[in-house]
Parts: C-alpha cells; sequence; structure tokens
C-alpha cells in the first residue's frame, strides 16, 4: 500500500487527500450508526491516528459530540501532524481516572491506533488501552460500538495475526482494498464487518503494482469457470478418476469421486484394489469401476488419455505403496490432486515430490496436520507458508482450513472466507478434493481449478446450512454448481 500511496501522489493526488478521505470515510461509518452519537477516538503516533483526527474533526464538524484520546506522541508524518492540529476539539487526558470516564461514557469508539505501520507487539498502556476497549465492548449495559481504521490496532495487517493483544472491532474501515489481515484467522474474527472506501488511489495504480495476493472471489477466476458447449461430447467435458483405499476405507474415495461428476466431469472412474472392488460395486451407479492394485496398474490405467485428471490419497495409508502410486500419477499426463495419505506419504522428502510433480498440473490439498508433516513448521504465517510449499513443491497448494490459502508455484496467493465451520465434518475435505478433480477433468488451469473448487465447496455448505454430513455436499452441489455458474 505504501508503493501505492507514493504512485498516487506522484499522480497528483496529495497524502493529505488520501488522508482527508480516509478520515472522512470513516466519520460517515460513524454517523451510519444514528443520531446519539458520542464518539471517543483513539489516535496512534502514525498515518492511522492521522486518519483518527481527520475523522474526529469532520465528525464534530457535523454535531457530533466528539473527544479524542491522544497518543500521538512526538514526531508522525507531515499530514499526520497537519490532521493534529486541525482538530479543534475536546481532548482526554492520558491517565487511567480520566480514559476509564471517557471509555464509559463512549457509544462509539474509533480506534486510529495502528494500522497498517504496525510493527511490533503491542506492550504497556497502549496494550492495556486496548485491554480497557475490549472490556468495554462486552460490558452488558451500553457497550460502545468499536470501529476500526483500516485495522484493529494490534493485528498484523500481513498475517491476520495478533501482535500481543488487538482491538476487537465491530465494524473495520479500510480504504481501497481488503488486505490479508482481513481474511486470514484469527485477524478475520477481530475485525467485524470490513467496508471499504474508495479514496482515491487509482486502480490503473494498483494494477502496475502486479499484486499477488487475492480474495479467493469469482473475480478472481470467473474466466476460468468451464463452459459447456451446446453439442458437445460427454468426453470433452473430461474423464475424473479416482483411486480408492483398501476394503475398510472406501467410502472417502466414493465420496471423492461422486463430487467430481458432479462439479461436472463428463465422466468418472473409481480405482480400486482388488480386495475393495466388491464394496466399490455394491456402492456405485453412475461412477464406473475399474481394479488397480498398484502403481503399475495405475500407470496402465493412466494410458487412456481421456483420463485427464486423477486424485488420490483419501483412504490411504501414507506408506510407500501410496507413495508409488502418487509418482505414477505424476508422471502420468492427466492432471493430479493430492489428498491426505498421498500427501504425507513424502514426508521428509519435499525435493522428492518436486522431482515427482516435474512440469505437471498438480494440486495438494492438506490440513494443517498434513500441512506441517510434509512441509514443517506449525503455525504462523499461513500465507507465507502456503507459498513456500508451492514453490518447494512446485504444486498448486490448498491449505485448508477455516481460511483456505490456495498458494501457485509462481507466486500467486488467494485467501478464501465463505467456509461456514461446520464444514469441519468428516469427509468435508475429500468432497473438496473431488471438486478440484472435476474442475480439473474439464481443462481448468490447476490455480484456478483448486480456488474455484475451494469457493464452490464453501459456497454448497453455506446453502445446506448447519447439521451437514458429507453426504450431503454430493447432493447439494448439483443446485449450488447452477448458482456458481451465475456468479
Ligand atoms: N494505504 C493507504 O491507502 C492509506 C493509508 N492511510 C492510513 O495510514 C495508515 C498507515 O500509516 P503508518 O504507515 O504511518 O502506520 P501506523 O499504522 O499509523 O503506525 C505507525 C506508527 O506506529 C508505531 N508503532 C508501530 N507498531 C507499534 C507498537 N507495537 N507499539 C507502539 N508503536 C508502534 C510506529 O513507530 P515505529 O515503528 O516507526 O517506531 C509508527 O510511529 C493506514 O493504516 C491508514 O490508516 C491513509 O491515511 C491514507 C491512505
Ligand atoms: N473452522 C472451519 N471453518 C470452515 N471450514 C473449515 C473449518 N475447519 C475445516 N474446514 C474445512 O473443512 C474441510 C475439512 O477437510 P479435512 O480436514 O481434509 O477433513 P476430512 O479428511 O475429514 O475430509 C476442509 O475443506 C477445510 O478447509
Ligand atoms: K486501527
Amino acid at each position: 500500500m505504501a508503493v501505492a500511496d507514493r504512485r498516487t501522489a506522484e499522480a497528483g493526488t496529495s497524502m493529505s487527500r488520501l488522508m482527508e478521505r480516509a478520515g472522512t470515510a470513516v466519520a460517515d461509518a460513524v454517523a451510519a450508526l444514528g443520531h446519539g452519537v458520542s464518539a471517543l477516538v483513539l489516535a496512534g503516533p502514525g498515518n492511522n491516528g492521522g486518519d483518527a483526527f481527520v475523522a474526529a474533526r469532520v465528525l464534530r464538524q457535523r454535531g457530533y459530540r466528539v473527544a479524542v484520546l491522544d497518543l500521538a506522541g512526538e514526531g508522525g508524518s507531515e499530514e499526520a501532524v497537519t490532521a493534529r492540529s486541525a482538530y479543534r476539539g475536546p481532548r482526554v487526558a492520558a491517565d487511567d481516572g480520566a480514559i476509564d470516564a471517557a471509555v464509559e461514557a463512549a457509544t462509539v469508539i474509533v480506534d486510529g491506533l495502528f494500522g497498517g505501520g504496525l510493527s511490533r507487539d503491542l506492550e504497556g498502556a497502549m496494550a492495556a488501552l486496548v485491554t480497557r476497549v475490549n472490556r468495554a465492548r462486552v460490558r452488558s449495559r451500553a457497550a460502545p460500538h468499536v470501529v476500526a481504521i483500516d485495522l484493529p490496532s494490534g493485528i498484523d495487517g500481513a498475517t491476520g495475526m495478533v501482535r500481543g493483544v488487538a482491538i476487537r472491532a465491530d465494524r473495520t474501515v479500510t480504504f481501497e482494498c481488503r488486505k490479508p489481515g482481513h481474511l486470514l484467522v484469527p485477524g478475520r474474527h477481530y475485525c467485524g464487518k470490513v467496508t471499504v472506501a474508495e479514496i482515491g488511489i487509482a486502480a490503473a495504480t494498483l494494477k502496475g503494482l502486479a499484486v499477488t495476493t487475492f480474495a479467493n472471489e469469482p473475480d478472481l477466476w470467473r474466466a476460468h469457470r468451464p463452459k459447456l458447449a451446446r453439442g458437445g461430447h460427454k468426453y470433452d467435458r473430461g474423464h475424473a478418476v479416482a483411486v480408492s483405499g483398501p476394503m475398510t476405507a472406501t467410502g472417502a474415495a466414493r465420496l471423492a469421486i461422486t463430487a467430481a461428476l458432479r462439479t461436472g466431469a463428463g465422466l468418472a472412474t473409481l480405482l480400486s484394489p482388488g480386495d475393495a472392488l466388491l464394496v466399490n460395486a455394491a456402492h456405485l451407479t453412475t461412477v464406473m469401476l475399474a481394479r488397480v492394485d498398484d502403481a503399475t496398474g495405475l500407470t496402465e490405467a493412466l494410458t487412456d488419455r481421456r483420463r485427464n485428471a486423477v486424485l488420490l490419497g483419501p483412504g490411504m495409508p501414507p506408506d510407500a505403496a501410496t507413495r508409488a502410486m502418487a509418482e505414477a500419477a505424476l508422471a502420468a499426463p492427466a492432471a493430479a490432486v493430492l489428498d491426505a495419505g498421498a500427501v504425507v506419504a513424502f514426508a521428509g522428502d519435499v525435493a522428492g515430490l518436486k522431482r515427482a510433480v516435474g512440469e505437471g498440473a498438480a494440486v495438494l490439498t492438506p490440513h494443517a496436520g498434513e500441512f506441517s508433516r510434509l512441509f514443517g513448521g506449525e503455525g504462523g504465517d499461513k500465507l507465507a507458508r502456503a507459498r513456500a510449499a508451492a514453490a518447494a513443491s512446485g504444486a498448486v497448494v490448498v491449505f485448508k482450513g477455516e481460511d483456505t490459502v490456495i498458494a501457485a508455484p509462481d507466486g500467486r496467493a488467494a485467501i478464501n472466507a465463505n467456509a461456514p465451520p461446520f464444514l469441519a465434518t468428516a469427509g468435508a475435505g475429500d468432497v473438496l478434493g473431488g471438486i478440484i478433480t472435476g474442475f480439473l477433468a474439464q481443462g481448468v488451469p490447476a490455480f484456478e481449478a483448486a480456488a474455484m473448487g475451494v469457493f464452490l465447496h464453501g459456497l454448497v455448505a453455506t446453502r445446506i446450512g448447519p447439521g451437514l454430513i458429507a453426504d450431503d455436499l454430493i447432493d447439494g452441489l448439483r443446485a449450488a454448481r447452477a448458482a456458481f455458474d451465475m456468479l
């Protein structure tokens, strides 16, 4: 954003104009809360504090009761200093008693302590102030509404992580576009409702920045959605295959392959080990069944070039035989999705996985535990970890969870935010693997197939609602797939 600000300034829109518009957008959001507003505005040392002073001035001009707790200290940018001196209204003394009284009296607290310039953990008096505001927000009577400027103070805009302690906001007004911290958890949970105010950073300026981080929303992949040709043949829509686990673990691959079919693949085949053929046969109707027992069998099965997308891992143990089959899938011309056991089978050998992926289209779909087992590390910056994993493996990585990150080896990454909590249910991940396989079968490139698959997965779950089980996702896909086409 700093580069965007500079380029915008070079193009004739000064930083002070941007700050004026930013502060005014915040004042508009506060004013929209209705009459009787009595705002306590917290102003920090940087430009976030500058925005806060602008908002305070504008609110006062509009007749609202305002008081500013000025924590700017010495210094700050020229624009922030100007905004500070242009505010002539009441200030709150920076002592505990006065702050408590001001917090008690406020109906709205505007958080302009820190935004994009947060550079370390909050400590001491700042941390204490944040804790005070958070306590006030949950008090039983007349709790103030908390409006954060750009980001809730304490949330790292790049990672969504809490730096020590962070403001819990009801609403966050950010500028020009959302930042990763608005979408990644826990940051997302601290923002409340996020609104984006346009403040005059030209679209052309943003475009020139070669943005590589996106919200996983239709604009990102709309143009890549499969199109149904009138008079088309089922083979035009691809042939998805999935590999079944052994006799006692067949359900996962069946869920997945059925999801691939519902996603629009023209044909679907389940490749099953001999011991599980009967149990699979008993459960399948539209999905075809063929016997494959090992890597050699899989290579043979994938010599049929019409079988253009293959999923394996659900229900499979993370052992050498699974790894050999994964290598066979990656070596074949089909696009490959590796999930569960097929991901963990490469634990400790990401370089070997990368060699196996080669130049082929491959998608890995680990949840946090599988991700750690393959790529190492635990917790921390999810976006950076997903990007590093994609670069290290040469595959598109779908790092699952509430804030699934889809990362491509070329550096692009998308953060998903439409998955409801009740999607965390046994088998949901298998369905996701199948959906992505279904899009790959229809010729969608790997990054877009993964991103739109994750979005469709969240969409279908949301439409079904609480209580869903993975089988419901399969049924729900039919209607959700139609809705997806209209997005
Ligand atoms: N992008 C846009 O389009 C526009 C952005 N605008 C606004 O600018 C905001 C970004 O402003 P910013 O860069 O001045 O950073 P900001 O968040 O105010 O804080 C920096 C100050 O905090 C300090 N500091 C940091 N961490 C700390 C800690 N833990 N504890 C204590 N101190 C700490 C840090 O000190 P330092 O690290 O230098 O020692 C520095 O003094 C952005 O969020 C938006 O609101 C609009 O005005 C116009 C258009
Ligand atoms: N808290 C959550 N909110 C929303 N979606 C979630 C949450 N936790 C997990 N998910 C999603 O649920 C699915 C679970 O997949 P996975 O962990 O592989 O389970 P399984 O192996 O049982 O299918 C993933 O798509 C994941 O992104
Ligand atoms: K803030």
